[in-house]
């Protein structure tokens, strides 16, 4: 039975946005293809290749804390950009991992924040889940940079690979991320 569920994505035009994606490093066989069907939605809507940044975090519980440095970052690398002082020492110090490619000298106009949580014996998965969403929403409503909520919390492997559309049958919720980032993204200079 089909659902009512799922977003109503706008086209917008991306040529001229910098998207940041920060995604968890747990649960990788999943992780991967939901950035992957971001950036290429990101890509589709004509955002440069070179102004996609992707960087990585442990696990989900520390994707808040990547986006708000992974913004801090850029706005430092804006303004040493602008004659400020120089991103090297927070962009060393950063959550980012070393094959992290340096951000674009200028901020931000989304980030995506990706990770898959699957519910355990215990009521670790809560925690996280609660922690994490909190945190986003409130990197992204500090900063006034769009964070898209791109956390799969899901009770079984199949639910996660279905939401990662590796299963053969369901859809790769990360494309809709990258819609969303877009859209967002254009808004935010609106
Ligand atoms: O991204 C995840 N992190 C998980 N844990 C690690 C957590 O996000 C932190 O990286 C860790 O606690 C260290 O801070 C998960 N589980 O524990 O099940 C999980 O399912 N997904």
């Amino acid at each position: 039975m089909s659902s009512l569920k799922g977003p109503t994505p706008q086209q917008h035009a991306g040529a001229g946005l910098r998207i940041g994606i920060v995604h968890a490093r747990w649960n990788a066989t999943v992780i991967e293809p939901l950035v992957a069907g971001a950036k290429a939605k990101l890509l589709a809507c004509g955002v440069k290749e070179s102004n996609i940044v992707v960087q990585s975090c442990p696990g989900s519980w520390e994707l808040p804390i990547a986006a708000q440095r992974l913004y801090a970052a850029s706005q430092v690398q804006s303004s040493s950009a602008a004659g400020g002082s120089s991103a090297g020492d927070l962009l060393a110090s950063s959550t980012a991992d070393l094959s992290a490619t340096t951000p674009p000298p200028a901020a931000f106009d989304a980030i995506i924040a990706v990770g898959v949580l699957i519910k355990g014996e215990t009521m670790h998965f809560e925690y996280i889940a609660d922690a994490v969403s909190q945190g986003l929403m409130r990197v992204q409503l500090d900063t006034g940079v769009p964070v898209i909520f791109g956390v799969l919390t899901v009770l079984t492997d199949e639910q996660a690979l279905s939401r990662a559309g590796v299963d053969g049958k369901g859809h790769n919720h990360g494309e809709d991320w990258g819609l969303a980032a877009v859209e967002m993204g254009v808004k935010r200079n609106e």
